[in-house]
């Protein structure tokens, strides 16, 4: 009964209630199955061989792709992963260390091994710049292989192990195929579920725009760790069936190149895509294979491909298959908020009470940019923030929504005192920002930048989302439809779903306003959200503002257009120098005689 209401509630009336149509987002895949289960008509083993190697790389690749692609983590050194997972298969299923285990038993093992040690490779990914924690990843890679070397009684050295040796009826080249190529499919099917949950947008996020991913109480610490433990799994257990397909491993088996071909091919399919890592993962396993005299020249061949990519095409290949982008927008475009949506989409909190600053201080180096400031935002208000450029406005907007530690005062939401230095727990507190200049992750479409905002109200966990259980399915339903609802609040709906990187800056703006209402915020703050802005604009942003405070909404509104101020708030706060010049209503602080002089002029 609900499901059907909620197609009743989605624009487009009876065509949404026909039955759905197969998305075409998954037509190449079907495609691509279809040729996989073909492929043993042509009855030659030898493809057999190279088709296995695909399907095992792009088991890696699939979960690697979620910390290169969709994190932008650059964890190059991740054939450690696979090296630790063939041994740990081979090793158990031989029986060196403990009696002999099967190759199912063994390649669960491996599972855990991986997932353990893809969180102990990537924890640095949690401190260190993206560049150093490269280094990490390599560093890892080398140790494992040392390690592989060295202890002989279990490895083998450098003579090296048997691999796994599957059950009947997977002991034949074309049964293994069947089954690599069968876990192949569910890491698409488990890695689509990520990419298209909020989990996925949180970590295209982090990648684009790390400072709204926290405002909007995304956790990187938390969303990352989930990654690393499947990612690591996937690839531990790539490595087992690795083992299985060569049948004897060395540690000369896994190189530096086999790394660079995992990375190279997330980077020619292109960032936050599925279909594209997957092509290039095919393609540079066939690639050897068609150019087989080139073999020797691989290391050199993946350098020549990525400098193309980076230089001709930098989307890669799901940037050239994405047609939907080429389409063109409507030239003659208007945004016209419609805060009738407002309604819906706010359903009341419960009233937080009142926003306070006591006497904060906050000085970077010798300057002092906010000096003993107090300010007190009440419910349902629109408070005023002026002041001339580098008065302290912004910074007063950083330590409220948690960036920066003021050195003095207190900070109080109703009774609770809110605490400095951790920007993301903000948004269970109902705080919710803009930027003065928009975060918006570009590549994602409008719609998806939206329902970001409102990540931290979805109740799946990472593994309900990776086996699209009924709670995922109904978190992406409701952030949908506030998402759109949202939108509509705001006058952008036409635009959902454009990629963000092709709206006019004035657009952007406003769909940082539609983001901070996914949370249904107690507080608002607003960094010079009429910035760039036509009159006729900032006309339609004042109305918008006074609707959303009408909703009980808090508004701290920093803005150098005094007469959007005193058209709209309530009360202002004049700053200068980083203390309090002037408080008032708008009557009071136009005619106030300092703040005529510091700021206002003549
Ligand atoms: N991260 C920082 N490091 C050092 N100094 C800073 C930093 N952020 C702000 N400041 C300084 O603090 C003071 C206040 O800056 P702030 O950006 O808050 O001013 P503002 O009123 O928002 O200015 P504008 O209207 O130009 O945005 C300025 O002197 C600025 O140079």
């Amino acid at each position: 009964m609900d499901a059907a209401k909620d197609h009743l509630a989605l624009p487009g009336g009876r065509a949404a209630l026909r039955p759905q149509a197969l998305p075409t987002a998954l037509l190449p895949f079907l495609g691509l199955l279809a040729l996989a289960l073909l492929l043993p008509l042509t009855g030659n083993e030898y493809w057999a061989m190279i088709a296995t190697r695909a399907a095992i790389y792009w088991v890696l690749v699939a979960g690697l792709n979620l910390i290169v692609g969709f994190a932008g983590q650059l964890a190059i050194g991740y054939v450690a992963l696979l090296t630790l997972g063939a041994y740990t298969t081979s090793v158990l299923a031989t029986g060196n260390v403990l009696p002999p285990l099967p190759a199912f038993a063994a390649l669960g093992c491996a599972a855990v091994v991986g997932a353990v040690f893809g969180v102990v490779v990537g924890l640095p990914a949690l401190r260190l710049r993206t560049f150093y924690f490269a280094m990490t990843t390599l560093g890892f890679a080398t140790i494992v292989t040392q390690i592989a070397l060295a202890w002989q009684d279990v490895t083998g050295g450098g003579i090296g192990i048997t691999g796994p040796q599957m059950p009947a009826p997977f002991d034949t080249a074309w049964g293994f195929y069947y089954f690599c190529l069968g876990i192949a499919v569910l890491c698409t099917w488990a890695t689509g579920n990520i990419a298209r949950s909020r989990f996925g947008r949180a970590l295209i996020a982090i990648r684009d725009a790390e400072v709204a991913a926290e405002a909007t109480g995304i956790s990187k610490p938390a969303l990352l760790v989930s990654v690393f433990i499947f990612a690591g799994a996937m690839a531990a257990v790539a490595g087992g069936l690795f083992a299985g397909l060569q049948t004897y491993i060395t540690p000369e088996a896994f190189t530096f190149e086999l790394s660079l071909l995992f990375f190279i091919a997330i980077l020619i399919g292109g960032r936050g895509s599925i279909l594209g890592p997957l092509l290039g993962t095919i393609l540079l396993t066939l690639l050897p294979e068609i150019a087989a005299p080139l073999a020797a020249w691989s290391t050199f061949l993946y350098a020549v491909l990525l400098l193309v990519i980076v230089l001709a095409m930098p989307g890669g290949i799901a940037a050239l298959l994405d047609f939907a982008s080429r389409r063109p927008l409507p030239a003659n475009r208007a945004i016209l908020p419609r805060p009738a949506a407002l309604e819906t989409l706010m359903r009341r909190r419960p009233a937080p009470g009142r926003l306070r600053l006591d006497n904060i201080m906050l000085a970077f180096g010798g300057v002092r940019a906010i000096d003993g400031v107090d300010l007190e935002v009440a419910p349902g208000e629109v408070h005023g923030l002026i002041g001339p450029n580098g008065s302290g406005k912004t910074t007063t907007l950083n330590v409220v929504s948690g960036y920066y530690q003021p050195q003095q005062g207190r900070m109080t939401l109703g009774d609770d005192p809110l605490v400095s230095g951790r920007p993301q727990a903000r948004a269970a507190f109902g705080i919710a920002r803009t930027f003065q200049t928009p975060r918006i992750i570009g590549e994602a479409t409008v719609l998806q930048n939206v329902m970001i905002g409102g990540t931290i109200d979805g109740r799946a966990t990472f593994l309900e989302t990776l086996l699209a259980l009924p709670r995922h399915h109904r978190d992406e339903r409701h952030l949908e439809q506030a998402a759109r609802l949202a939108l509509e609040a705001v006058g952008l709906e036409m635009l959902a779903s454009a990629r963000a990187d092709r709206l006019q800056h004035s657009e952007l703006r406003f769909v940082e306003i539609a983001r901070a209402l996914m949370l249904r915020p107690a507080y608002l703050l607003l960094d010079e959200p009429a910035a760039g802005l036509s009159s006729e604009e900032i006309k339609r942003l004042g109305s918008l503002i006074q609707a959303i405070s009408r909703q009980g909404t808090g508004v701290l509104l920093v803005e150098h257009h005094a007469d959007l101020i005193f058209d709209i708030c309530d009360h202002v706060t004049v700053l200068n120098l980083g203390r309090v010049l002037a408080s008032g209503t708008p009557a009071e602080i136009r005619v106030h005689k300092e703040v005529v002089s510091a700021y206002l002029g003549a």
